[in-house]
C-alpha cells in the first residue's frame, strides 16, 4: 500500500465581494488529489482536499516542498503499525521534516490541503464516512446532525440595503436560523444602518452574527462594541488583528455578548496563545480555527487537546471555511457546528446533493470518506484532476 502521486491544481474562486480587509477578485484555492494504489469497489482510492477561502492556492509550496517529502518517504513508514492503512500523523511528520517552528503562514495552508486529502483516502480505505472513523477512534458517539449558519452579507458593488435584506431572506427560506454579515468596510453609521436593515428583515426568525475581519484598532473596536452591544447578536467576530491578543482581551470589558475569532490562527501554539492571553470566555465565546488553513486535522486534533487542557469544550468550536471536512469533524468529535456559504465559493463549499438545511441543521449522509463523491459539481472537478 502506498501513495503513488500527489496532484495539485490552482483554481479561481474569485467573486466581486469585499470584506473589511480584502476583495475576492483574485482569490484562488488549491485542489489536491492524493492517489493511492489501493483498490476499493473496483476503483483506485484517491483522496481529495482543498484549502478554504481567504488564503490563496498553494501550488508553489506543495510542488516545491511537501509533495516530494511524501513521495520520497519509504512507503511503509507512512502506514499504521498493522500496515492496513495510511497514517495521517506519520504523513504529517514526513511533510514537516526540516521545517522550523513558528511563523505559521502559507505553509500551514499547503500542509492542511494535503492533509484533508490524506484523511479522505484513509476513510475511503476503511470504507466509512470520516465522521464515523473519527468518533470510533476517539471512543465517542458520532452525531451526523450538525448546526450550520449562513455566511454572506459582503460588501458588493451596487448592493443596497434591500439587496442585503433579500440575501438574508434567502438564507432563512433555505432553512438557516443564524446568518452572518460583514462590518468594518464602511463607516460605523453605515454599518449600523445595514445591521438594523438585516435585523428588521429577519425579525426574530433568526439571529445575526457580524464579522469585522480583523480590521479594527482598539479605539474603533470599542466604538463598534458600544454600538453592537445594544443588539442581540449571535457573535461579534474577528474584531482586531488575529494576533493581537491584548486587544481581544480588552474587549470583554466593552462587549458582554459572545465574540468569535481564530480563523487566522494556524497552529495549536497560536490557538493556545489566544486562550492564554486573549481573554476568551469558555461560557459564551466561539473558536473558528479552520483545519484547511492550519496544518490539517492532525494539527486540529492537537488544538482540541490544548483546548481540553485549558478547560474548553469542543462544542465551543464552529470552524471557518464552509467545507465538508469540518462538517465531518463537527459530527465526529462534537464541535458546535460549521460555517456555510450558501451562495459563494462553489463548487467547493456546501453539502452533498440533496442535503437540505432544516431548523439550522443538516444531517451528513453516510458516504465513504469526506463525502465529496456525493456533491456532483465538486466531484467532477476532482475527477478532472485525478481519479
Ligand atoms: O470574508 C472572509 O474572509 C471569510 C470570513 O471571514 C468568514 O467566513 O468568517
Ligand atoms: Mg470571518
Amino acid at each position: 500500500m502506498r501513495i503513488v502521486d500527489i496532484c495539485e491544481v490552482t483554481k479561481p474562486i474569485s467573486s466581486p465581494i469585499r470584506n473589511a480587509y480584502i476583495d475576492f477578485s483574485k482569490m484562488t484555492a488549491s485542489l489536491v488529489a492524493v492517489v493511492t494504489d489501493v483498490v476499493r469497489d473496483g476503483h483506485r482510492v484517491v483522496g481529495y482536499g482543498f484549502n478554504s477561502n481567504g488564503r490563496y492556492g498553494q501550488g508553489g509550496l506543495i510542488r516545491e516542498r511537501f509533495r516530494g517529502r511524501v513521495l520520497e518517504a519509504e512507503p511503509a513508514s507512512l502506514l499504521n503499525d498493522e500496515g492496513t492503512n495510511l497514517d495521517a500523523h506519520r504523513i504529517w511528520a514526513a511533510m514537516m521534516q526540516n521545517e522550523k517552528p513558528g511563523g505559521h503562514g502559507e505553509r500551514s495552508v499547503a500542509v492542511g490541503t494535503i492533509d484533508m486529502a490524506v484523511w479522505d483516502a484513509i476513510a475511503k480505505i476503511e470504507g466509512k464516512p470520516l465522521f464515523r472513523l473519527l468518533a470510533e477512534r476517539k471512543g465517542v458517539e458520532a452525531n451526523p446532525r450538525v448546526f450550520v449558519y449562513a455566511a454572506g452579507g459582503y460588501y458588493y458593488p451596487g448592493k443596497d440595503d434591500s439587496a442585503l435584506r433579500k440575501e438574508m431572506r434567502g438564507y432563512l427560506d433555505r432553512g438557516y436560523n443564524v446568518v452572518k454579515m460583514k462590518i468594518g468596510g464602511a463607516t460605523l453609521a453605515e454599518d449600523q444602518r445595514r445591521i438594523e436593515a438585516v435585523l428588521a428583515e429577519i425579525d426574530g426568525e433568526a439571529q445575526l452574527a457580524v464579522d469585522a475581519n480583523g480590521r479594527f484598532d482598539l479605539e474603533t473596536a470599542i466604538a463598534y462594541a458600544k454600538m453592537l452591544r445594544e443588539y442581540p447578536l449571535f457573535w461579534y467576530e474577528e474584531i482586531g488583528d488575529p494576533l493581537d491578543y491584548q486587544l481581544q482581551a480588552a474587549m470583554a470589558e466593552f462587549y458582554p455578548g459572545p465574540m468569535a475569532t481564530g480563523e487566522n490562527l494556524f497552529s495549536h501554539q497560536d490557538a493556545r496563545n489566544l486562550i492564554r492571553y486573549g481573554g476568551m470566555r469558555p461560557d459564551r465565546d466561539w473558536l473558528q480555527f479552520d483545519c484547511a488553513l492550519s496544518y490539517g486535522l492532525v494539527e486540529y486534533l492537537r488544538t482540541l487537546d490544548v483546548l481540553d487542557e485549558l478547560g474548553w469544550s469542543p462544542s465551543r468550536c464552529i470552524p471557518h471555511g464552509g467545507h465538508q471536512m469540518s462538517l465531518n469533524i463537527a459530527a465526529g468529535l462534537g464541535l458546535g457546528g460549521n460555517e456555510s456559504y450558501p451562495d459563494l465559493f462553489q463548487p467547493y463549499g456546501g453539502f452533498p446533493d440533496g442535503v437540505a438545511v432544516s431548523d439550522g441543521h443538516i444531517v451528513i449522509p453516510e458516504l465513504p470518506g469526506i463525502g465529496f463523491e456525493g456533491k456532483s459539481d465538486l466531484i467532477k472537478v476532482m475527477h478532472d484532476l485525478a481519479r
